[in-house]
């Protein structure tokens, strides 16, 4: 079984390694669970995150700015963070995953999303399940998981040969 781990600093193309990781295992037939965090622009200006369920294609709003939504939330710097909605979308596909998938993705595992007790024990459960993991970790989490599997740190310079090193070990765990 692999587990890797994915960080860098913001904006690196964390997501989109995974994204395009998720594209090429599902090519060759495997089934890729888990949830993505997307950032949402509006007029060129980041005014939140969004969370995309990988297996249904299920949307919700992981944060926005302050003042700018109705829905509950915890605040977090500029952002309110909507837990109902990560828990309701996000938590859910992990859950899913967990029992459906031949790889969980989680993107990302960050001090946002830690705001959610649910979110922290769903993390807990892909780690204590025997199934593949590719997770992308906030730089400021970095610590916790660098020893639980292979460690990627992204650099403009090397994420498109570590799209490939990735891929590759993802790979040869799936096929075992
Ligand atoms: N390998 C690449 N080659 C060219 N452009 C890229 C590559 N990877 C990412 N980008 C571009 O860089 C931008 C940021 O990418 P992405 O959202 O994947 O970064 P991130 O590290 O996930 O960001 P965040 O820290 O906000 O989660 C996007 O506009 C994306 O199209």
């Amino acid at each position: 079984m692999v587990r890797v781990f994915v960080t860098g600093p913001a904006g690196v193309g964390k997501t989109t390694l995974v994204e395009r990781v998720a594209r090429e295992v599902e090519r060759w037939g495997y089934i890729v669970g888990g949830m993505m965090t997307k950032e949402v622009r509006r007029g060129g200006r980041r005014v939140g995150f969004k969370i995309l369920a990988l297996d249904t294609g299920e949307e919700g709003t992981l944060a926005s700015l302050r003042g700018t939504s109705h829905l509950p939330g915890v605040p977090f710097g500029k952002y309110v963070v909507h837990v109902d909605e990560l828990e309701r979308v996000g938590v859910s596909a992990i859950r899913r995953a967990l029992v459906e998938a031949d790889l969980i993705v989680i993107d990302e595992i960050g001090p946002m999303e830690y705001k959610s007790d649910e979110f922290v024990r769903a993390v807990g459960e892909a780690l204590k399940s025997d199934r593949h993991l590719l997770a992308t970790v906030h730089r400021r989490m970095a610590d916790r998981f660098r020893p639980l599997g292979k460690f990627h740190v992204l650099s403009v310079e090397n994420r498109n040969r570590e799209f490939g090193i990735i891929l590759d070990e993802i790979m040869r765990g799936l096929r075992g």
